[in-house]
């Protein structure tokens, strides 16, 4: 079994019991339930930086990235760095990251927030919104295309942006429909851990126009983002190149000066 594999199964038995103790009224009696959503496609369409900063305590494939930044604090530093958007990690078990952390990055910005989770529930797209959620991530690899459509059309119809992600052209292919907005190319095969930008620049041009393209992952440089815009990206998804550093914020800010 894959890690993807282990990471799905463990998340349908974590949604089950959350949907036993929680139930949706009291996701939907949440305040922020109603809430009008920042628009994460409309500040990347707007953008000549097209930075996403993810906040990102470990990974799988990297155990420790920063255990101790504070949510609120990177969210505030990413903010004045000029990001056009955060990405909060809401996995315990792999990524360290919860729900909790979304509220509390909700509650520092105006930022768009990305929920950075293995969404293969309704129920999760529900508790997305609860908590302050602009955009959701659908991962093409643990979905059918059928999954896809329920899941974005619920997201849709909430008001969230939906950033769907694939790693080859297969998931491409099965994926595309009018009910997303962005479509991520994830340069890190989440079975193997390898990272190549390449991956990016080869379903560039398999993209239909009408969605924006991010590229995910691995990002490190000023040169590979001059380089991924030539195929037409506009978003850049970076979360341990800025996490790592003591200050993420301040290594936001710096990196997107340079880019400008
Ligand atoms: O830390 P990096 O290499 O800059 O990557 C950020 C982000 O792309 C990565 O965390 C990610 C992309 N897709 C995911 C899906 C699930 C969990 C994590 C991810």
């Amino acid at each position: 079994m894959d890690i993807l594999e282990k990471i799905t199964r463990d998340k349908r038995k974590e949604v089950d019991l959350k949907k036993s103790l929680i139930p949706i009224s009291q996701l939907k009696a949440s305040v922020l339930f109603e809430r009008e959503t920042f628009s994460l496609a409309k500040a990347l369409r707007n953008s000549t930086t097209g930075i996403i900063a993810e906040y990102k305590r470990r990974s799988p494939s990297k155990k420790s990235i920063n255990q101790d930044a504070n949510v609120g604090q990177v969210a505030q530093g990413y903010l004045k760095g000029g990001v056009c958007g955060m990405s909060v990690l809401t996995d315990i078990k792999y990524f360290g990251g919860s729900l909790e952390d979304l509220l509390l990055a909700r509650a520092s910005v105006t930022l768009p927030l990305l929920r950075k989770e293995f969404i293969i529930d309704e129920y999760q797209i529900l508790e997305a919104k609860a908590h302050g959620a602009d955009v959701i991530l659908l991962i093409a690899a643990i979905l059918t295309r059928n999954e896809i459509k329920t899941l974005s059309v619920l997201a849709k119809s909430l008001g969230l942006n939906v950033l769907l992600e694939v790693h080859n052209e297969e998931e491409l292919h099965k994926s595309v429909m009018p009910s997303l907005d962005m479509l991520g190319v994830n340069n890190r095969d989440l079975k193997t851990f390898e990272v190549s930008l390449d991956t990016s620049k080869h379903l560039s041009s398999l993209i239909p126009d009408d969605f924006v393209k991010v590229s995910e992952s691995g990002i490190s440089s000023i040169e590979a983002i001059k380089e991924l815009k030539q195929y037409g990206y506009q978003g850049f998804l970076i979360g341990e190149n800025f996490m790592k550093s003591e200050n993420p914020g301040e290594s936001a800010f710096e990196f997107i000066q340079k880019l400008k």
